[in-house]
Formats: C-alpha cells, structure tokens, sequence
C-alpha cells in the first residue's frame, strides 16, 4: 500500500505505483486516441520487411492501432493486460523509440504535451480510484469497449457506472479540493 485510507493521493506518489503507470500504458496500447497517425511523406525510397515499395514522396499513414495489436510483439494482443508492461514488455515506453508503442508518435513531429498528459492521467486516474468506489450497472456484463471508426477513438456507446449515492457528495468535495468545481 502506497497511500493508506488516511490522506489523498499526492504526485509524488506516482513514481511508486507501477501498476496504475501500466494500466495507463495498456489502455493507450489497446485504445490509442489518435489510432491513425497523421500525414507523412518518405523522404526517400525504401522497401520494408515485408516487401513493400515506398518511393520517394509517396503520402503515409502510420496505424498505430493495429501496429499495437500485433501478435508478434504483444501476446494475446487484444486482451487487457497491464502486467504486460511489468513483466514481458516492461522496457517499453512512450519515448518514441519503441515503434510497437506510439500512442503519441514518433520523431520531431510527436507529441509536445506527452509529459502533461500522462501526469494528468495518472494522477485523476489514481485520486478518482483512491477516492471512489466504481461499480458497472451489472457486475454481469463487461463494460461495451465497441469504437467507432474516425481520426480520433470515442467510445461507441457511453460510459454507464455506478458511484454510490454518499460517495457523490464526496466526490463533490474532492472536485471543489482540486478547484474543477467552484462553489457558488
Ligand atoms: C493521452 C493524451 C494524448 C495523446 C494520446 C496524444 C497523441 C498525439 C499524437 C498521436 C499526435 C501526432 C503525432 C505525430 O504526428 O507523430 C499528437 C500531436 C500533438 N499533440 Fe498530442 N496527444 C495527447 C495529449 C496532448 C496534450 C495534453 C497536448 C498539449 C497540451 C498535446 C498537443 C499536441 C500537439 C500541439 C500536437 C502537434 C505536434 C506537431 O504537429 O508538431 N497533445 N498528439
């Protein structure tokens, strides 16, 4: 336990929780946000791996969907797994030199906001989960992860979960602490 029920969460807890960083890598694994990365022109003419011919000029996609759901790099590759990340892929990151994983591209023309958006996910992530307890409408059912096609990855169909009743109010306070809800 790295936090305790006594105090909330605090950024520099972050750097301890390993599994809460690898949930957040295998989400972005599994559901990039950007699942087709923009426009790119060869800057020269090449031939890959398998075969194809890219001359010089010709317009590129980069799928990084389906570059992370490959089954030779990742086993069982559309399954959720985050112990992945700590233990067969535990070197991977989000530098842009592991090509299997480029939730926010590679090169000079990557990411700029990589670093404030996975502080900003792992630390709402980790105080929500610390804070709340979450429950599906039926513990039955998996939650629907359908995606619907387009530039960017939203949800086919909405989020429907559970915070218990008193836990409301307390997430109001929670909300009003880090100042995303001003009291009238
Ligand atoms: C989970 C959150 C995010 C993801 C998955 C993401 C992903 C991406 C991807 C895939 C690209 C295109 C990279 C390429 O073409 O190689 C991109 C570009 C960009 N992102 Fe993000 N991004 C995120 C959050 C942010 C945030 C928080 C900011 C700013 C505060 C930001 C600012 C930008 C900008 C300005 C570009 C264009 C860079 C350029 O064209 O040179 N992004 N992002």
């Amino acid at each position: 336990m790295h936090v305790g029920k006594h105090r909330l969460l605090e950024e520099t807890d972050i750097r301890n929780m390993v599994y809460l960083q690898a949930i957040v890598k295998e989400t972005l694994r599994l559901y990039p946000p950007e699942p087709v990365i923009g426009l790119r022109a060869a800057i020269e003419d090449c031939t890959l791996s398998t075969g194809y011919r890219i001359p010089f000029g010709t317009q590129l996609m980069v799928n990084a969907w389906k570059i992370q759901r490959d089954e030779r790099v990742w086993p069982e590759p559309h399954d959720f797994q985050p112990e992945r990340f700590l233990t067969t892929n535990k070197d991977m990151d989000f530098q842009g030199q592991t090509f299997e994983l480029i939730p926010f591209g590679s090169g000079r023309r990557s990411c700029p906001g990589v670093s404030l958006a996975l502080k900003m996910l792992h630390f709402i992530l980790g105080s929500f989960l610390h804070s709340f307890k979450v429950a599906t409408l039926s513990e039955l059912e998996d939650v629907d992860m359908t995606e619907s096609p387009g530039l960017t990855n939203p949800k086919a169909t909405p989020l429907e979960v559970l915070i218990p009743h008193s836990v409301i109010i307390v997430m109001y306070l929670w909300l009003s602490h880090l100042s995303m809800i001003q009291p009238e």
